[in-house]
């Protein structure tokens, strides 16, 4: 479980120091999908980051499974916008990256490589090299990457920003599926309304910088629904994106009828 207590966050500089997280608390328990949905800029990078052990937080306290984040942590796995995928290594070499690092032989870890990019669609690709796949081969590269590690929580900064929309629902449907099945903990950080309620179970809003918790909707659109491309057709998804518009306070002028 990954806990944010009382956290406050300011960055310093040389004009003093700016506000951007400001007494947040919210947890994302074991078997738990949230997604956090904020104005631009108001810190939802940040947050994940203090996760990450990268940054400490000014106040409060990030915690997983009761231990407070002092540093980068193994349990945690991560998968942002840009793949992280390296060039010179082959798509296999690639997903068995962060086993090299943990030092673990290299028989065991091309086996497990294999293993996952088959359960992932990529059986076939393991020799390949990354600009052979496509934009959505990448992506699901990159979650093999991030899981052969066995992380119990997933961080994901708008990790699908950049696919086409087909593409996009089928990975957001892998990952949910993947993350079900391994019963795993992921915080999803999002711009996308319909993206946070197809995937989550509890969406978190936050306000404009320095951003706080606003709000938190407990949805179940994706437990219940076949499958994320089912989950707007659920009763009541319109109801709640329009419940977490509004609480977004984002103001959208348009050009105005003529007369
Ligand atoms: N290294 C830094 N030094 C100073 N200010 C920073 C730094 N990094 C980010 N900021 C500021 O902190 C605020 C929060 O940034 P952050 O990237 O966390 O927001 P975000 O909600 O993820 O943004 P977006 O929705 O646009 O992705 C922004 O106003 C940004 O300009």
């Amino acid at each position: 479980m990954l806990e944010f207590r009382n956290i406050s966050f300011s960055f310093s500089g040389r004009r003093g120091s700016v506000e951007v997280l400001h007494d947040v608390s919210f947890e994302c328990r074991e078997d738990e999908i949230v997604a956090v949905i904020g104005p631009s800029g108001c810190g939802k990078s940040t947050l994940l980051s203090l996760a990450t052990g990268l940054r400490k937080p000014t106040a409060g306290e990030v915690r997983i499974d009761g231990k407070v984040v002092k540093g980068p942590d193994p349990r945690l796995g991560m998968l942002f916008q840009q793949t992280t995928l390296l060039p010179w290594r082959s798509v296999v070499e690639n997903v068995e990256l962060g086993l090299e690092i943990r030092g673990e032989p290299k028989a065991a870890r091309r086996q497990k490589a294999v293993s996952l990019m088959g359960q992932y669609g990529l059986g076939g690709f393991e020799r390949k090299y990354p600009h052979a796949l496509s934009g959505g081969m990448q992506k699901r590269a990159a979650l093999a990457q991030t899981l052969a590690i066995e992380p119990t929580v997933l961080l994901l900064d708008e990790p699908f920003a950049a696919l086409d929309a087909q593409t996009r629902v089928v990975i957001q449907n892998d990952v949910v599926k993947i993350c079900r099945a391994g019963r795993r903990s992921m915080l999803i950080v999002t711009h996308d309304i319909a993206e946070a309620l197809a995937m989550a179970d509890r969406v978190v809003v936050l306000t404009r910088r320095p951003a706080t918790v606003k709000e938190v909707y407990e949805v179940s659109f994706s437990r219940e629904a076949a499958s994320v491309a089912d989950a707007p057709a659920m009763p009541g998804f319109s109801e709640y994106y329009k419940r977490i518009w509004n609480a977004l306070d984002i103001s959208v002028t348009g050009m105005g009828t003529a007369a």
